[in-house]
């Protein structure tokens, strides 16, 4: 396996991977895009920083990627559609700097609130002594924003209130219980807006869509001091600059700029209002051994064991999940690749239905490789990555279903496929520690062992069809290694899974169909 990691990365965790049996690891930051797309055909895996911009022009000269590891939160430096169309995992490392964060934006509400940049540089650089330039206001009492209530903002919120301020936050994706339990208030933005006298971003970049722009600075608390160590492209840049002109803002803290790296050109770094860090809000020693650490380790235990910690474009598995839904995973894929061999013409909807046990774990990976199964016939280089992109590009609606009815099986995985032609059901279930079967198709019950090649037929139910057919497949010399049939009732039809050692040739498959009442013929591979 060879990694590269591109940015600039503990070497703790550049030791991890060096150390890995199999892994090979070339340590080459500062490449521009060129230089990576050149390179990028040869490795397996990519670590990067927040530096490497991931395109998708690089992701489509990525070959052999199969990882892209991101030490560290932030994944808008990678194009996650492109990686996941491509089956490259995206994997961040979000709980190592989330500390160092939270302090970073402590230090630049600290630092903002007692001018200590400028008067730093008045006494250092200008040689000047003069205390009543920088008067400063207190934190304590005052009412503190939180914008974004996650790992970040949660560690600010706490370390804000050791100072004595009052917390309140708008994020429309956590629970009331979650903020009481830190004695933090939810509020709506624009109340926020309204009661803030600092205000703090800890949000993902939200695209094409400013938090703080115009209107908002328009109606916010005059005076209000700005934090941002989230995302640049989170406040409108000029607006912010108007607002301070304007007297509505007094002040702001930046670490994130639209622009990334140096925004040479930007009227922010011209404001004294302003103070500005380069992106520093991870850059501790801590933060980044333990990122480094984290990232390394997940990369290695996804490409020698396919445990998945901390995707971003695809459910993680952990090691024990993985051991304990194995069976169900391959049942789901089996499922699905039988669904596409039943099913006539383009899918448009699957429902997959878990009953019993099954439905108490995590079923989403099991769905995703029903997808897999279901359209690797169709797309080459399907993947468990990209199966739900592409499923998606092809306007196949996905839903997911669970009950814990407990009927003949413990557990089963019931697949439904659509069609224009019509819906084909498929069940399953997992006999023993991880013995797959089929148990019903459509409206027959069976106990079918799933076998690489298989003939799915039904025909009318009268004597001597079975013998016919056994008949047929012995001429073109088919060996039989097992026959499952279901019925309903007599004087109907019945459905037959019969399990065969070889394929079955175009004439052999001619000659079945030509059978006296035999109705459908398909033959399947796993
Ligand atoms: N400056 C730096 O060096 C660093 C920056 N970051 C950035 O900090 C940000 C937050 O990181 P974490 O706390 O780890 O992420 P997180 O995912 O734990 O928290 C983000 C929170 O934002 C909320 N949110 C999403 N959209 C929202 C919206 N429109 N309005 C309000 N809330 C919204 C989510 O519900 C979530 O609770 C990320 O953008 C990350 O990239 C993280 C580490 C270092
Ligand atoms: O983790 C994040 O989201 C960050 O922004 C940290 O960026 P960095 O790794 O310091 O380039």
């Amino acid at each position: 396996m060879k990694i590269l990691v591109s940015d600039n990365l503990s070497s703790l965790g550049v030791d991890i991977l060096k150390k890995e049996d199999g892994f090979e690891v070339d340590v080459n930051t500062g490449l521009s895009k060129e230089e990576l797309i050149k390179i990028i055909p040869n490795y397996d895996g990519l670590v990067v920083r927040s530096a490497t911009k991931v395109t998708a022009d690089v992701i489509e000269a990525a070959s052999n990627l199969r990882v892209i590891g991101r030490a560290g939160v932030g994944v808008d430096n990678i194009d996650l559609d492109a990686a996941g169309k491509k089956g490259i995992i995206v994997m961040n490392a979000p709980d190592g700097n989330m500390i160092t964060t939270a302090e970073h934006a402590m230090a630049l509400m600290m630092s903002m609130s007692r001018n200590i940049p400028q008067a730093a540089n008045s006494l250092k650089q200008e040689k000047k002594w003069s205390p009543k330039t920088f008067m400063g206001v207190e934190l304590y009492g005052k009412t503190l924003g939180i914008v974004g209530m996650g790992r970040i903002g949660s560690v600010v919120a706490e370390r804000a209130k050791g100072f004595a301020m009052k917390v309140i936050a708008y994020d429309p994706f956590v629970n009331k219980e979650h903020a009481e339990k830190i004695g933090v208030e939810l509020v709506e933005l624009k109340e926020l807006l309204q009661r803030a006298d600092f205000l703090s971003l800890h949000t993902p970049k939200i695209d094409g869509k400013y938090l703080l722009g115009k209107e908002e600075f328009n109606i916010v608390k005059p005076g209000l001091r700005i934090i941002n160590c989230a995302r640049g492209g989170l406040i409108d840049e000029a607006a912010l600059v108007q607002a301070i002109k304007d007297g509505k803002v007094a002040q702001a803290a930046l670490d994130v700029y639209s622009q990334e790296p140096l925004p040479a050109d930007s009227p922010l770094l011209e404001v004294n209002e302003i103070i500005c860090t380069p992106h520093l809000g991870a850059s501790t020693e801590e933060a980044q051994d333990k990122v480094a650490i984290a990232i390394c380790d997940q990369i290695i235990d996804y490409l020698k064991y396919g445990s998945i910690r901390n995707a971003v474009n695809m459910p993680s598995i952990d090691e024990e999940t993985l051991r304990k839904i194995k069976p169900f995973l391959e049942l789901g894929e089996d499922l699905g690749k039988i669904a596409s061999q039943l099913a006539a013409g383009p899918v448009t909807q699957v429902k997959v239905q878990y009953n019993g046990e099954v439905a108490e774990t995590d079923v989403k990976p099991i769905t995703i490789s029903v997808l897999k199964g279901l359209l690797e016939r169709a797309i080459d280089g399907i993947n468990m990555v990209n199966a739900p992109f592409l499923a998606k590009e092809r306007n196949i609606e996905v839903q997911e279903m669970k009950t814990n009815e407990i009927k003949d099986y413990t557990s089963t995985i019931q697949v439904h496929v659509t069609t224009k032609e019509g819906t084909r059901e498929i069940t399953g279930s997992i006999f023993g520690k991880g013995d797959p079967r089929i148990v019903k198709i459509d409206d027959y019950y069976f106990e079918a062992v799933i076998s690489k090649h298989m003939l799915i037929l039904s025909n009318k139910d009268v004597p001597g069809v079975i013998g016919n057919l056994g008949n047929a497949l012995g001429k073109h010399n088919i060996n039989i290694a097992g026959f499952h049939l279901g019925r309903i009732g007599e004087n109907g039809n019945a459905v037959s899974v019969i399990n065969i050692d070889s394929p079955p040739t175009s004439e052999a498959l001619r000659e079945l169909r030509e059978t006296s009442n035999v109705l459908e013929v398909y033959s399947v591979v796993i």
